[in-house]
């Protein structure tokens, strides 16, 4: 089956999403955006902002109590043969071995599993095909599901904190991996993590969750060039009609991050802000308003 003539250009769409586990508070609220196939995405956002809900949701292992949810161009779950999913946990089979284990993956996956693939990641670990799950390090796990998870040789990969345990050496080998796997088939990623550096490097994507809906969402590039880091003297008053997004005082100095609105008057330094900056200006201030670039905003969005 030839994945590209299938394949719409949206790949996740959401309207209004929300997510409430019982009488709680809900974990996701009016959450509304869409992600066109082929981004590798970063999914960010506080504790407890709603990433691995959304993961999940998305996955069709829960289901959303309000507004809508379309993955792959149908209802979540419905194309659980090109979607791969590794929740935080990577949850296995303790007992089996490690080439059970891809066996399993083969024999869930007759019309896609791509073995070499599956057993080079393995082999790139040096782990003992024979070694049983239950003996291995969490690391190791992680990188015997990601095996699974490629293996399948998805269109939309929904990866929950993949590299969280995994030492810098193998993050960096099987991000490498995953990176080239997707780039090479043009395979949607969506990613949480809580390591900016590792996102910058390997994303071309942003979603900010916060309280349960996007905050930002769209290319890093168009999100980094809609913001400008301003330094200087005086007040956030100074900066108006620009948005102000969070300010910082040092002595008489002045920095902040803005949404201009028009040039920056005359005094102020100003830089288009690195990937971190970004985040962490949006994670100080969640009360500011919300950003989708175009292509991003779902049609009946709420997006502040
Ligand atoms: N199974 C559950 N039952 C009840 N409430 C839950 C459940 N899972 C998550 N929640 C709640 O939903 C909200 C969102 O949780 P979620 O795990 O989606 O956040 P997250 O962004 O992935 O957080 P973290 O960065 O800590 O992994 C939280 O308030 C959490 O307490």
């Amino acid at each position: 089956m030839s994945s590209t003539s299938t394949t719409p250009a949206v790949a996740l769409e959401a309207s209004g999403l929300g997510k409430r586990y019982g009488r709680r508070a809900a974990a996701l609220d009016g959450c509304s955006f869409r992600l066109p196939t082929g981004r590798i995405s970063a999914l960010v956002g506080p504790n407890g902002a709603g990433k691995s809900t959304l993961l999940a949701t998305a996955a069709g292992l829960l289901h959303h109590t309000a507004g809508t949810l379309t993955v792959l161009g149908g209802a979540p779950g419905e194309a659980r043969d090109r979607v791969a999913y590794l929740a935080q946990n990577k949850p296995l089979y303790p007992q089996l071995t490690i080439a059970e284990t891809l066996r399993m993956g083969a024999e869930l996956n007759p019309a896609r599993w791509d073995a070499a693939c599956a057993a080079r990641i393995v082999e790139q670990g040096d782990l003992d095909p024979k070694s049983r799950i239950r003996g291995l390090s969490g690391g190791q796990r992680t990188r015997v599901a990601l095996a699974l998870a490629l293996g399948k040789r998805p269109d939309l990969m929904l990866l929950d904190e993949p590299m969280a345990d995994l030492d810098p050496l193998a993050r960096h080998e099987l991000m490498g991996t995953l990176m080239a796997d997707a780039a090479e088939r043009g395979t949607t990623v969506l990613m949480s993590s809580h390591i900016v550096a590792e996102l910058a490097d390997a994303c071309d994507h942003l979603l900010l969750l916060g309280g349960g809906r996007v905050r930002l969402g769209g290319g890093i590039d168009d999100l980094l060039a809609a913001h400008t880091l301003v330094t200087g003297r005086g007040t956030p008053a100074y900066l108006a009609p620009h948005t102000v997004i969070e300010s910082r005082t040092a002595g008489r100095g002045l920095t902040a991050l803005i949404r201009r609105d028009g040039p920056v008057g005359e005094g102020w330094a100003t830089e288009e802000p690195s990937l971190e900056e970004l985040l962490l200006a949006h994670l100080r201030a969640p009360e500011a308003p919300a950003l989708l670039t175009p292509g991003t905003t779902a049609p009946e969005a709420v997006t502040a």
